[in-house]
């Protein structure tokens, strides 16, 4: 069976992001990335040049980690990177599913995947003009269709287009739950990321949705940056 490049494996954290915001998951992180954006907050899960930092790991040997860490309790696995559907994550979430732990997997929509079916909730998350990357409507719109049976659209606004974008595009998929997260500009581990800064952000959007009554979207911090900065394995 062909191994899987892992980045990282850490938890059991809250989930910081999106429609499962605050759930207590295990973070298995893929390694390699079809996209390059500019401001990605994983690098280290992206650049080729951390490679070596990665790890090949069978299926099992993931489940073990994953039984480790959450003390063989099961409860939600996140799968993000880097894009995870660029492998095949298949076994994995079968494997993890016989033994009654849930997944939702994180990815920009490039690659559509069968098994996305057997997720509990996958997270689209499009890239914006700021990334620097251009969406793959066709590609999107696979994902879409894999049929997993909880979807969410997630996407990071940094400015002005990327607001009107994301009212353009989130009008394309009105039967997706929407959630909104302001970028974060300063992504680099070493620096400390002000609370203060990452509320500020969050008002600017919060003011624009309300005072444009963009009632369908849902406006979130990305809770992980306030409690933990960029801190990595968190
Ligand atoms: C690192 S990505 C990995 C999964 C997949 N490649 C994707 O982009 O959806 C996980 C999430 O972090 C978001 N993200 C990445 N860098 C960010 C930043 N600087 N500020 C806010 N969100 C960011 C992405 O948009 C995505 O929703
Ligand atoms: N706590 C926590 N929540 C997250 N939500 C999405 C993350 C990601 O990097 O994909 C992430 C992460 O790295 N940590
Ligand atoms: S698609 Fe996701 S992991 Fe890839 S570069 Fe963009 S934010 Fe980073
Ligand atoms: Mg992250």
């Amino acid at each position: 069976m062909s191994r899987l490049r892992i980045a990282e494996i850490f938890g059991p954290t809250i989930q910081g992001e999106g429609a499962l915001i605050g759930q207590p998951t295990v973070f298995v992180r893929a390694g390699g990335c079809d996209y390059r954006c500019s401001w990605c907050d994983s690098m280290h899960a992206v650049d080729s040049a951390f490679r070596d930092t990665w790890a090949a790991m069978e299926s099992g040997e993931v489940m073990d980690r994953v039984r480790a860490l959450s003390g063989g309790r099961p409860l939600t696995v996140s799968i993000s990177g880097g894009n995870p559907a660029i492998q095949d994550f298949g076994p994995l979430i079968k494997a993890g599913r016989a033994e009654g732990y849930a997944f939702a997997l994180e990815t920009q929509g490039s690659i559509a995947r069968d098994w996305f079916e057997d997720l509990a909730m996958l997270v689209l998350s499009p890239k914006p003009p700021s990334s620097g990357e251009q969406p793959d409507w066709a590609a999107f719109e696979a994902c879409i269709a894999a049929g997993a049976p909880w979807m969410a659209l997630k996407i990071v606004i940094f400015n002005e287009t990327d607001y009107a974008w994301a009212q353009e595009v989130a009008g394309r998929y009105p039967d997706l739950p929407l959630y909104l997260q302001p970028g974060n500009p300063q992504v680099d581990p070493a620096v400390p990321v002000a609370a203060q800064d990452v509320a500020d952000r969050v008002l600017w959007l919060v003011e624009k949705v309300c005072a444009d009554g963009w009632f369908a979207a849902r406006v979130l911090p990305q809770l992980h940056v306030m409690l933990w900065g960029n801190k990595r394995g968190v």
